[in-house]
């Protein structure tokens, strides 16, 4: 099936709902396939331009839907779960639910026998068409698989996995954007001190910060051998990786994955 003549329900249009509908529609998904709602309509203006059906209605939207992408908090989907019960049919949709740290067991429980459930872990780069998904599943059929991996392919690069390893795909890929943000701030802030104004640091930063992804993306070499063809014996390169390095750099951001990783699973 193309994904183009979709009607997919967004259940949940806050930051990463958001971003999930305008990949999709940057994509070619036709807008008016869309049925996005949040619970406070006075916050859906934003996605009304994008020309989306917009609204607080969960059961319209799903009626309408042959997919259904659950983006609500970890702490709200029972009530959705719930409300939706009686509208989402088994033998004609499929769930993709996108929630934190809740299992498909779980969703299953929530839900009528039969339904097929796949859980996925995107990112917000999914608004630029960059996402990193990794989606996992469970007795679905093949061809939902196929029409998920088509979905989130749309928003970037999806990889399948088992989903006792969710979670640590929840912290790598999902956290790993907002880590990343922060490495690029401090970089930013570097910059300033060492001469150049924001935007002209910004500028430096990112473009570096891409080129070093796609220098691994395209050569498959070792970050670490691609280091070695920076840092000139006794030269400034090497001198602050070491400085940075004894103030726990890697450390900092290996203990920051684990704590990350706790707070998911506790
Ligand atoms: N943000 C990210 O980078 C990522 C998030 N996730 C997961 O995706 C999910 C969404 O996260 P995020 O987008 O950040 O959260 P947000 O809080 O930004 O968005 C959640 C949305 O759900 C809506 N919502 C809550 N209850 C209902 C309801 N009963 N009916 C309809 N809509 C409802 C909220 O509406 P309103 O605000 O109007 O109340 C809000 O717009 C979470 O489970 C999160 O763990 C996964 C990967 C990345
Ligand atoms: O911080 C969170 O709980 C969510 C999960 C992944 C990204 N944001």
């Amino acid at each position: 099936m193309d994904i183009k003549t979709l009607k997919i329900a967004v259940i949940g249009v806050g930051n990463l709902g958001n971003a999930l509908v305008s990949g999709l529609i940057e994509s070619g998904v036709p807008a008016t396939n869309i049925y996005a709602t949040r619970r406070n309509g006075d916050k859906l203006e934003e996605i009304k331009k994008l020309r989306v059906h917009a609204g607080t209605d969960n059961r319209f939207a799903v009626k309408q839907a042959d997919v259904i992408l659950l983006c609500v908090k970890p702490f709200n989907y029972q009530v959705v779960l719930d409300e939706i019960y009686d509208d989402i049919d088994p033998l004609r949709q499929l769930v993709v639910s996108v929630i934190t740290g809740v299992s498909i067991e779980t969703l299953a429980a929530k839900m009528p026998s039969g339904m097929a459930i796949i859980r996925a872990m995107p990112n917000t780069a999914a608004d630029v068409k960059e996402s990193l998904t990794c989606i996992c599943h469970n007795g679905v059929e093949d061809y939902q698989v196929e029409l998920t991996l088509k979905i989130f392919d749309a928003l970037g690069t999806t990889i399948i996995i088992k989903e006792e390893l969710m979670n640590s795909a929840t912290v790598l890929g999902a956290c790993g954007i907002a880590y990343v943000m922060r490495f690029i701030r401090a970089m930013v802030q570097g910059g300033i001190e060492i001469g150049f104004d924001a935007e002209t640091a910004g500028n430096i930063v990112q473009h570096t910060v891409k080129g070093a992804a796609t220098l691994l993306l395209e050569r498959k070499t070792h970050p670490e051998s691609e280091i070695d063809k920076v840092t000139t014996p006794k030269g400034c390169t090497i001198a602050g990786l070491n400085e940075m390095e004894h103030n726990g750099f890697s450390s900092a951001l290996i203990k920051g994955l684990k704590a990350s990783m706790t707070q998911i699973d506790h």
